[in-house]
């Protein structure tokens, strides 16, 4: 059976309680919207009261570390996420990459302590503007995925979020997006066999309302990671309204 569009929210360092009402809001129209599949990833602090806030959408984490439990003051394991309302994390945000220099053998740890606990995960690379500059992009974002995968495929999606689209208005063409898929589809074939067909990869960086439908469409696209326009319902429920019109 084809997997549904995956639309997911997320909020970075955004959101107090007084923000739910947003959610909920989202939640209400994803509950009108069946065929997409929608997600928001709320800062750890609202986890447990989105959760409570939601009946139709998932919610996860923005990262986790990589160990059970132990002394590393400030962080988060898998586990404790999914017992606060997180059914899935999302790992190697490049503005993790950067802001903590977490390195790909570090992702890979935190998908696969993720995964063995069944929860998804949704795990982020993508080129810098220089390295798109380069003319190198597909080959340098398919060694930084293949260097950060883990080890199984289970619940797993892949969001190719190029740096110099993220928050700025930016995006690549529609047939920059097919291409770049298409390579990381190969990589994840490679790795994981006919298994690695399932995985969805979803687009990040600027997805808007007006560009969602254009970007959906292109090949290998099986949704969306949306930072900025996540953060109320009049930016998130139209992108999830394009999901739900594309072609089956
Ligand atoms: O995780 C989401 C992305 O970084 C995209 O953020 P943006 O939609 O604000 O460009």
């Amino acid at each position: 059976m084809a997997q549904r569009c995956y639309i997911v929210g997320n909020w970075k360092m955004n959101g107090m309680r007084s923000d739910l009402s947003e959610a909920r809001a989202i939640d209400r129209a994803s509950s009108r919207l069946p065929k997409v599949e929608v997600a928001l990833a709320p800062p750890s602090t609202l986890i447990l009261a989105m959760r409570d806030a939601v009946n139709h959408i998932g919610v996860g984490a923005q990262n986790c570390h990589a160990a059970d439990k132990g002394a590393h003051t400030g962080d988060v394991s898998a586990n404790m996420l999914r017992e606060a309302g997180a059914d899935f994390v999302i790992v190697g945000h490049s503005e993790r990459r950067a802001d903590h220099g977490e390195t790909n053998e570090d992702v890979k740890a935190k998908a696969e302590s993720a995964q063995a606990i069944d929860m998804g995960v949704i795990l982020c690379v993508g080129e810098s503007e220089a390295e798109r500059d380069s003319g190198e992009a597909e080959e340098i974002v398919a060694r930084q995925l293949a260097a950060s995968l883990p080890d199984s495929c289970a619940r797993l999606s892949v969001a190719y979020e190029p740096i110099w689209a993220i928050g700025t208005g930016r995006v690549p063409s529609v047939q920059d997006v097919g291409t770049m898929h298409k390579w990381l589809r190969a990589v994840l074939v490679d790795r994981y066999g006919e298994d690695g067909r399932e995985v969805r990869i979803l687009y990040g960086g600027s997805v808007k309302g007006e560009n969602a439908a254009e970007l959906l469409a292109a090949p290998e696209v099986g949704g969306a990671l949306v930072g900025g326009a996540s953060l109320s319902a009049d930016g998130f429920v139209p992108i999830i309204v394009a999901a739900s019109q594309l072609d089956d």
